[in-house]
Protein backbone atom coordinates (compact mmCIF):
# COMPACT_ATOMS: atom_id res chain seq x y z
CA UNK A 1 0.00 0.00 0.00
CA UNK A 2 1.00 3.54 -0.91
CA UNK A 3 1.73 7.27 0.27
CA UNK A 4 1.35 9.53 -3.01
CA UNK A 5 2.01 13.42 -2.20
CA UNK A 6 1.02 15.33 -4.88
CA UNK A 7 3.16 18.94 -4.91
CA UNK A 8 1.39 21.26 -7.62
CA UNK A 9 3.57 23.83 -9.33
CA UNK A 10 0.77 25.86 -11.25
CA UNK A 11 0.85 29.62 -12.26
CA UNK A 12 -0.39 32.23 -10.49
CA UNK A 13 -3.74 33.63 -11.74
CA UNK A 14 -4.13 37.26 -12.14
CA UNK A 15 -7.12 39.12 -10.76
CA UNK A 16 -8.16 39.88 -14.44
CA UNK A 17 -8.56 36.30 -15.04
CA UNK A 18 -12.19 34.85 -15.18
CA UNK A 19 -13.13 33.96 -11.08
CA UNK A 20 -13.83 30.80 -12.28
CA UNK A 21 -10.05 30.34 -12.80
CA UNK A 22 -8.74 32.10 -10.11
CA UNK A 23 -7.10 29.62 -7.32
CA UNK A 24 -3.87 30.32 -5.31
CA UNK A 25 -1.14 27.82 -5.88
CA UNK A 26 -2.13 25.20 -3.60
CA UNK A 27 0.11 22.07 -2.44
CA UNK A 28 -2.68 19.03 -1.44
CA UNK A 29 -2.08 15.20 -0.83
CA UNK A 30 -3.81 12.46 -0.65
CA UNK A 31 -2.80 8.76 -0.22
CA UNK A 32 -3.09 5.53 -1.22
CA UNK A 33 -0.64 2.13 -1.97
CA UNK A 34 0.28 -0.55 -3.74
CA UNK A 35 3.92 -2.67 -4.73
CA UNK A 36 5.88 -2.02 -8.34
CA UNK A 37 7.15 -5.69 -8.19
CA UNK A 38 4.31 -7.10 -10.06
CA UNK A 39 0.88 -6.00 -11.29
CA UNK A 40 -1.39 -4.97 -8.75
CA UNK A 41 -3.80 -2.69 -7.02
CA UNK A 42 -3.96 -0.50 -4.01
CA UNK A 43 -6.59 1.83 -2.55
CA UNK A 44 -6.65 4.19 -5.78
CA UNK A 45 -3.37 3.04 -7.20
CA UNK A 46 -2.74 0.06 -10.16
CA UNK A 47 0.55 -0.24 -11.44
CA UNK A 48 0.56 -2.54 -14.61
CA UNK A 49 2.73 -2.67 -17.45
CA UNK A 50 2.91 -0.29 -20.02
CA UNK A 51 4.48 -0.09 -23.23
CA UNK A 52 7.49 -1.69 -24.15
CA UNK A 53 7.68 -3.06 -20.48
CA UNK A 54 7.41 0.10 -18.43
CA UNK A 55 5.27 0.20 -15.52
CA UNK A 56 2.54 1.73 -16.06
CA UNK A 57 1.02 3.93 -13.01
CA UNK A 58 -2.89 3.73 -13.12
CA UNK A 59 -4.65 6.59 -10.19
CA UNK A 60 -8.52 6.43 -11.31
CA UNK A 61 -10.10 3.54 -10.19
CA UNK A 62 -11.77 1.22 -12.90
CA UNK A 63 -14.95 2.30 -11.82
CA UNK A 64 -14.46 5.73 -13.05
CA UNK A 65 -15.24 7.51 -10.10
CA UNK A 66 -12.62 7.37 -7.12
CA UNK A 67 -9.17 6.22 -7.17
CA UNK A 68 -6.47 9.08 -6.47
CA UNK A 69 -7.00 11.54 -9.14
CA UNK A 70 -6.15 15.19 -9.41
CA UNK A 71 -8.75 17.32 -9.49
CA UNK A 72 -6.72 20.23 -11.96
CA UNK A 73 -7.97 22.99 -12.64
CA UNK A 74 -11.46 22.64 -11.62
CA UNK A 75 -13.27 20.91 -9.01
CA UNK A 76 -16.47 19.29 -9.57
CA UNK A 77 -18.67 20.40 -12.32
CA UNK A 78 -18.19 23.81 -14.44
CA UNK A 79 -16.94 25.62 -17.14
CA UNK A 80 -14.69 22.18 -18.24
CA UNK A 81 -14.77 18.69 -17.83
CA UNK A 82 -15.80 17.29 -14.36
CA UNK A 83 -12.64 18.02 -12.07
CA UNK A 84 -11.12 19.23 -14.43
CA UNK A 85 -9.04 17.74 -17.29
CA UNK A 86 -5.51 16.17 -15.60
CA UNK A 87 -7.41 12.76 -14.38
CA UNK A 88 -7.97 12.52 -17.70
CA UNK A 89 -4.71 12.97 -19.74
CA UNK A 90 -1.87 10.72 -19.74
CA UNK A 91 1.47 11.93 -17.18
CA UNK A 92 5.00 11.39 -18.29
CA UNK A 93 7.16 9.85 -15.79
CA UNK A 94 9.55 12.31 -15.07
CA UNK A 95 11.43 10.05 -12.27
CA UNK A 96 11.86 7.21 -10.72
CA UNK A 97 13.70 6.42 -7.31
CA UNK A 98 14.08 3.36 -4.48
CA UNK A 99 13.43 4.54 -1.00
CA UNK A 100 14.34 1.76 1.13
CA UNK A 101 12.84 -0.80 -1.30
CA UNK A 102 9.78 1.11 -2.01
CA UNK A 103 9.40 2.70 -5.43
CA UNK A 104 8.82 6.44 -5.82
CA UNK A 105 7.93 7.78 -9.03
CA UNK A 106 7.36 11.13 -10.52
CA UNK A 107 4.46 12.14 -12.76
CA UNK A 108 4.28 15.66 -14.59
CA UNK A 109 1.69 16.78 -16.54
CA UNK A 110 2.09 19.95 -18.30
CA UNK A 111 -0.05 22.38 -20.88
CA UNK A 112 -0.34 21.45 -24.73
CA UNK A 113 -2.97 21.99 -27.48
CA UNK A 114 -5.22 19.73 -25.36
CA UNK A 115 -5.26 21.80 -22.33
CA UNK A 116 -5.08 24.69 -23.76
CA UNK A 117 -8.23 24.20 -25.91
CA UNK A 118 -10.22 24.13 -22.48
CA UNK A 119 -8.13 26.06 -20.18
CA UNK A 120 -5.75 28.70 -21.94
CA UNK A 121 -2.85 28.33 -19.41
CA UNK A 122 0.69 26.84 -19.20
CA UNK A 123 1.44 24.66 -16.20
CA UNK A 124 3.23 22.52 -14.73
CA UNK A 125 1.96 19.35 -12.03
CA UNK A 126 4.11 17.04 -10.35
CA UNK A 127 3.00 14.51 -8.73
CA UNK A 128 5.49 12.28 -6.67
CA UNK A 129 4.11 8.79 -5.67
CA UNK A 130 6.36 6.75 -2.84
CA UNK A 131 4.69 3.09 -3.22
CA UNK A 132 4.76 1.09 -0.05
CA UNK A 133 2.80 -1.10 2.12
CA UNK A 134 0.83 -2.12 5.19
CA UNK A 135 3.76 -3.23 7.40
CA UNK A 136 4.08 -4.19 10.98
CA UNK A 137 7.22 -3.25 13.75
CA UNK A 138 8.10 -4.87 16.70
CA UNK A 139 7.98 -8.71 15.92
CA UNK A 140 11.75 -9.02 15.26
CA UNK A 141 13.30 -11.93 17.13
CA UNK A 142 9.82 -13.53 17.93
CA UNK A 143 9.86 -17.79 17.11
CA UNK A 144 7.11 -18.10 14.67
CA UNK A 145 5.26 -20.60 13.37
CA UNK A 146 4.47 -20.01 9.82
CA UNK A 147 1.29 -21.66 8.28
CA UNK A 148 1.83 -21.10 4.51
CA UNK A 149 2.01 -23.38 2.83
CA UNK A 150 0.75 -25.92 5.29
CA UNK A 151 -1.55 -24.54 8.45
CA UNK A 152 -1.30 -27.85 9.75
CA UNK A 153 2.15 -28.08 9.60
CA UNK A 154 3.29 -24.57 10.49
CA UNK A 155 7.23 -23.91 9.97
CA UNK A 156 9.50 -22.87 12.79
CA UNK A 157 11.26 -19.84 12.40
CA UNK A 158 12.46 -16.86 13.76
CA UNK A 159 11.12 -12.93 12.22
CA UNK A 160 14.46 -11.38 11.43
CA UNK A 161 12.80 -8.17 10.11
CA UNK A 162 11.97 -4.70 11.57
CA UNK A 163 8.98 -4.29 9.48
CA UNK A 164 6.89 -6.90 8.35
CA UNK A 165 5.26 -6.42 5.02
CA UNK A 166 2.58 -8.32 3.09
CA UNK A 167 3.59 -8.69 -0.10
CA UNK A 168 0.97 -11.66 -0.81
CA UNK A 169 -0.29 -14.35 1.25
CA UNK A 170 0.72 -14.04 4.72
CA UNK A 171 -0.31 -16.69 7.58
CA UNK A 172 1.86 -16.63 10.35
CA UNK A 173 1.44 -16.95 14.18
CA UNK A 174 4.42 -14.61 16.35
CA UNK A 175 5.52 -16.58 19.85
CA UNK A 176 5.68 -14.09 22.56
CA UNK A 177 4.95 -11.17 21.15
CA UNK A 178 5.73 -7.70 22.70
CA UNK A 179 2.55 -6.10 24.64
CA UNK A 180 2.79 -3.10 21.55
CA UNK A 181 2.73 -3.69 18.07
CA UNK A 182 3.02 -0.50 15.45
CA UNK A 183 0.85 -1.23 11.84
CA UNK A 184 1.14 1.29 9.05
CA UNK A 185 -1.89 0.66 7.22
CA UNK A 186 -0.51 2.42 3.88
CA UNK A 187 -2.80 5.18 4.02
CA UNK A 188 -0.60 7.43 6.34
CA UNK A 189 -1.84 5.99 9.66
CA UNK A 190 -0.05 4.79 12.23
CA UNK A 191 -1.43 2.77 14.44
CA UNK A 192 -0.61 1.47 17.98
CA UNK A 193 -2.42 -2.16 18.96
CA UNK A 194 -1.13 -2.62 22.73
CA UNK A 195 -2.25 -5.59 24.71
CA UNK A 196 -1.97 -7.43 28.24
CA UNK A 197 -2.21 -11.27 28.54
CA UNK A 198 -2.41 -11.56 24.73
CA UNK A 199 1.41 -14.05 24.57
CA UNK A 200 0.83 -14.22 20.95
CA UNK A 201 0.22 -12.18 17.79
CA UNK A 202 -0.80 -13.18 14.38
CA UNK A 203 -0.59 -11.47 10.89
CA UNK A 204 -2.72 -12.76 8.18
CA UNK A 205 -3.50 -11.54 4.33
CA UNK A 206 -5.61 -13.87 2.72
CA UNK A 207 -4.24 -12.89 -0.72
CA UNK A 208 -6.20 -14.89 -3.68
CA UNK A 209 -7.81 -16.91 -1.42
CA UNK A 210 -9.97 -13.90 -0.71
CA UNK A 211 -9.56 -12.08 -4.25
CA UNK A 212 -12.55 -10.30 -3.43
CA UNK A 213 -11.64 -7.96 -0.70
CA UNK A 214 -7.89 -8.60 0.36
CA UNK A 215 -6.86 -5.91 -0.58
CA UNK A 216 -8.78 -4.24 2.07
CA UNK A 217 -7.75 -5.33 5.18
CA UNK A 218 -4.41 -7.20 6.71
CA UNK A 219 -5.15 -9.02 9.97
CA UNK A 220 -3.10 -8.21 12.93
CA UNK A 221 -4.11 -10.47 15.89
CA UNK A 222 -3.31 -10.72 19.04
CA UNK A 223 -4.07 -14.32 20.47
CA UNK A 224 -3.08 -16.50 23.16
CA UNK A 225 -1.51 -20.23 21.29
CA UNK A 226 -0.82 -21.97 24.44
CA UNK A 227 -4.33 -23.13 26.27
CA UNK A 228 -5.13 -21.01 29.29
CA UNK A 229 -7.03 -23.32 32.07
CA UNK A 230 -9.37 -21.15 34.36
CA UNK A 231 -10.54 -22.87 37.30
CA UNK A 232 -13.82 -22.72 39.17
CA UNK A 233 -14.48 -19.23 40.60
CA UNK A 234 -11.18 -17.94 38.82
CA UNK A 235 -11.17 -15.52 35.51
CA UNK A 236 -8.42 -14.93 33.03
CA UNK A 237 -8.53 -11.17 31.42
CA UNK A 238 -6.86 -10.14 27.86
CA UNK A 239 -7.22 -6.19 27.00
CA UNK A 240 -6.17 -5.17 23.21
CA UNK A 241 -5.80 -1.35 22.77
CA UNK A 242 -5.59 0.16 19.49
CA UNK A 243 -4.90 3.88 19.08
CA UNK A 244 -3.68 6.21 16.29
CA UNK A 245 -0.44 7.40 16.88
O1 LIG B 1 -12.09 -17.76 8.00
P1 LIG B 1 -11.91 -17.55 9.47
O2 LIG B 1 -12.32 -18.71 10.29
O3 LIG B 1 -12.52 -16.26 9.92
O4 LIG B 1 -10.36 -17.42 9.69
C1 LIG B 1 -9.67 -16.45 9.03
C2 LIG B 1 -8.17 -16.54 9.31
O5 LIG B 1 -7.97 -16.13 10.63
C3 LIG B 1 -6.60 -16.01 10.98
O6 LIG B 1 -6.55 -15.67 12.33
C4 LIG B 1 -5.91 -17.32 10.79
O7 LIG B 1 -4.53 -17.15 11.10
C5 LIG B 1 -6.09 -17.82 9.39
O8 LIG B 1 -5.50 -19.09 9.27
C6 LIG B 1 -7.55 -17.88 9.06
O9 LIG B 1 -7.71 -18.28 7.72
Amino acid sequence: MATVSMSWSLPTINNSSPSHLRRPNRLHSVMTSASLKKEISGVGVRVTEGQGNLPKVVLSSPHGSGGAPHCFPQFGPGPIQQHGFARNMNWSVVDSDDVEGNPVVTLELKDGPYSRSMWDFSFQAIYKAAVTGASVRGLRGCKTLNKDPDPKNPLVGKEERDVVTFPGFVDCVYLEAPDELLLDNGLGDKISIKNSNWTDAVLWNPYLQMEACYKDFVCVENAKIEKVQVDPEQSWTATQLLSLV
